[in-house]
């Protein structure tokens, strides 16, 4: 058994309801499947529990509890001190928490949320059994006020996308699964992005192999969100990086930072990628609809994204597009907007937001923060495993856009949903560091990935 991430391969997801058909399906066959949990879920134990102490295991009325029951006789037969109660024993090795799974269906009783509160009180580590208990499998959101924040969570037979996205990763800690020999027998619900690859450079490529990418944003004061989405296109491989800097003056450089970097606009570049919104206050409202109208591949972002939410003609000229023509990027409170609804609702079920502005706008959409899901009119959803605290500071956001144009210019027949899976794999594998990570920072970690 290993840690779930960062995964070698892209794993399917399933929901409550897909888990729930495929192990009635596999229990025809395979019988014993709370037996191959239990035992998995000792293995596990023996290997993370700290110290002399017994094992808490608390055991809830359904089947996750099942799971704990047949754990504790395993254990037990292994001449390990076990402890079944709702109450704990002193200094406990480990706690194993099989009180809720698959099976929660609302808030937690308040005898489950004083065991709850008990099992965070007393000082070992917790191993969650399948999911941490009283947080909501599809979602990653918590039933009602508490839910267990596990130091391990074993996922039994289906990963479920609540493990991955919301607020499922401040709650499960390391992620491990087994998916009990069973092999799902339909489609996944979601997908989890596996490695991220680059685009390959051909040993006689030139700068005209590997594409345009038109930046436009950043007005008076916020030109360094525009510049950072820049270097991030220039940094994933773009041949030329072309900026259009809302309100520069005639004879500015583009970047003082960054020679490379070029002014560009829009009438001269109309083949280029374009990468538009970052920084752009509201100004950008005005060059909408002809960046919508001209560039066959967008990425847009931040204040674009505004702009689109405001008006029901851009939300028109966004639909009429060609088909996987266009990535949008929004944050939960841009995303939103867009939905005319507020940030709780986006993420009380981001799978599902994602999925329904990519329906109402006919485009793919990049939902961010932890977990972020990419959705597309007909695609498989995906979320991603990558990424953490260390990216929630300003401009990470632009740099994402940015290298989203750049690897869009480089394979300019790949459609909008597979450059947004592997540019938000990569952002989120290069983000991954203890701290935090200047936005800056992280063009260079991405340059340099993997
Ligand atoms: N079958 C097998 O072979 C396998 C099963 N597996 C395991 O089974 C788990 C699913 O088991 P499950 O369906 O029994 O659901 P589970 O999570 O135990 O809870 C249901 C019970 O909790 C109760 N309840 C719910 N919410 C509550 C609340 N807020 N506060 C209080 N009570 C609440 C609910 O009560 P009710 O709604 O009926 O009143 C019911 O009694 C799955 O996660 C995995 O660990 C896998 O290992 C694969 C092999
Ligand atoms: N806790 C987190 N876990 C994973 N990714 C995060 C986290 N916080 C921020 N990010 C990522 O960092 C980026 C932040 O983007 P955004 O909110 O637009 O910031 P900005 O506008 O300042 O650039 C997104 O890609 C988001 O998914
Ligand atoms: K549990």
């Amino acid at each position: 058994m290993h840690p779930l991430l960062p995964t070698q391969q892209s794993l399917p997801l399933f929901n409550v309801a897909a888990s729930r058909r495929i192990e009635a399906r596999a229990l025809l066959h395979t019988p014993d499947l709370m037996a191959r949990a239990g035992l998995a879920v000792a293995k596990l134990a023996l290997a993370l529990r700290r110290g002399p102490g017994p094992i808490w295991i608390v055991c809830g009325p359904g089947n996750n509890g099942g799971d704990g029951r047949v754990a504790e006789q395993l254990l037990t037969r292994h001449g390990v001190g076990t402890h079944i109660a709702a109450t704990p024993p002193e200094q406990p090795a480990l706690v194993i928490d099989a009180l809720l799974g698959l099976g929660l269906n609302r808030a937690p009783s308040a005898d489950m949320a004083a065991t709850i509160t008990a099992m965070q009180a007393c000082g070992a580590p917790i191993l969650a059994v399948d999911l941490p208990s009283g947080l909501l499998a599809d979602t990653g959101q918590a039933a009602g006020n508490c839910a267990v924040r596990a130091d391990h969570t074993l996922a039994l037979l289906t990963l479920k996308p609540g493990l991955l996205t919301g607020e499922g990763r401040a709650h499960t800690g390391q992620l491990w699964f087994d998916d009990l020999g069973v092999t799902p027998d339909e489609p996944p619900t979601a997908l989890l992005l596996g490695p991220p690859t680059r685009p390959d450079r051909r040993p006689t490529s030139h700068k005209g192999s590997h594409g345009e990418v038109l930046v436009v944003g950043g007005a008076p004061g916020m030109q360094g969100a525009a510049r950072l989405a820049a270097r991030a296109a220039l940094a994933c491989g773009a041949g030329r990086v072309y900026v259009d800097l809302l309100d520069l003056a005639a004879d500015e450089v583009a970047d003082p930072v960054r020679p490379e970097l070029m002014r560009g606009r829009l009438s001269r570049l109309p083949q280029a990628v374009g990468v538009v919104g970052c920084g752009a206050g509201h100004g950008i409202a005005h060059d909408m609809p002809g960046l919508l109208h001209t560039l066959p591949r967008l990425v847009i972002d931040a204040d674009a994204l505004n702009a689109i939410a405001a008006d029901a003609d851009l939300q028109d000229a966004v639909r009429r597009r060609p088909p996987a023509s266009t990535v949008l990027t929004p944050h939960p409170l841009e995303a939103a907007r867009l939905l005319a609804c507020d940030v709780a609702s986006i993420q009380c079920d981001r799978l599902a937001a994602a999925t329904e502005l990519a329906r109402q706008l006919r485009c793919t959409v990049v939902l961010k923060g932890s977990g972020s899901v990419v959705a597309s009119p007909g695609e498989c959803p995906a979320l991603s495993g990558s990424g953490g605290p260390a990216l929630a500071t300003a401009g990470s956001g632009d740099v994402l856009a940015g290298w989203l144009g750049g690897l869009w210019a480089q394979q300019p027949d790949a459609p909008a949903h597979a450059i947004a899976c592997q540019g938000v794999e990569a952002h989120g594998r290069a983000g991954e560091v203890p701290g935090v990570l200047c936005a800056g920072d992280l063009i260079d970690r991405l340059a340099h990935w993997p």
